[in-house]
């Protein structure tokens, strides 16, 4: 029977440490870029009309249709020179898509293959 709670006491001998199992370090291969691309590998475009509105299943993506306008217009305005930032703040729950729209921005707008910085906030505050 395992000790009781009751008998563990300040002066008691200390219990050793228990083993502990190194975790791998992911290798160069599962962290390349295409492993990290590939999970948005069916995404072949914004899916958006002549008019910039975005149809419901188009080139990949279903749905977030607001979201794909946005990223149209600020694709547009990129690839135009009319907006002098690059910041993008996407605002969603886990797995709707902010990671794959961030990457199709670069994708879209630069020719050359870049790193980008995702950082993830959970300090969320509703406004009334
Ligand atoms: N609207 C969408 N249409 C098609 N595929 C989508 C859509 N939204 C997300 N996906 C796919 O779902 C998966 C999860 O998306 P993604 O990693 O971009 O989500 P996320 O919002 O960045 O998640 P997290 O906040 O957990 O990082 C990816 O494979 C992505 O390509």
């Amino acid at each position: 029977m395992s000790a009781q709670l009751t008998d563990i006491t300040m002066d008691a001998a200390p219990a050793p440490a228990p083993a502990v199992t190194p975790i791998a370090q992911p290798t160069s291969a599962a962290a390349n870029r295409d492993s990290r691309i590939h999970t948005h590998s069916h995404i072949k475009g914004l899916g958006l009309g002549p008019d910039g509105s975005a149809l419901p299943i188009s080139q990949g993506f279903v749905g977030q249709t607001q979201a794909r306008e946005a990223l149209g217009i600020h694709l547009w305005l990129l690839r135009e020179g009319r907006y002098s930032g690059r910041p993008l703040l996407l605002v969603g729950p886990p797995g709707t898509g902010k990671g794959l729209q961030a990457l199709f921005r670069e994708k879209a707008t630069y020719k050359e293959e870049r790193k980008i910085e995702l950082s993830a906030s959970y300090d969320v505050q509703e406004t009334t």
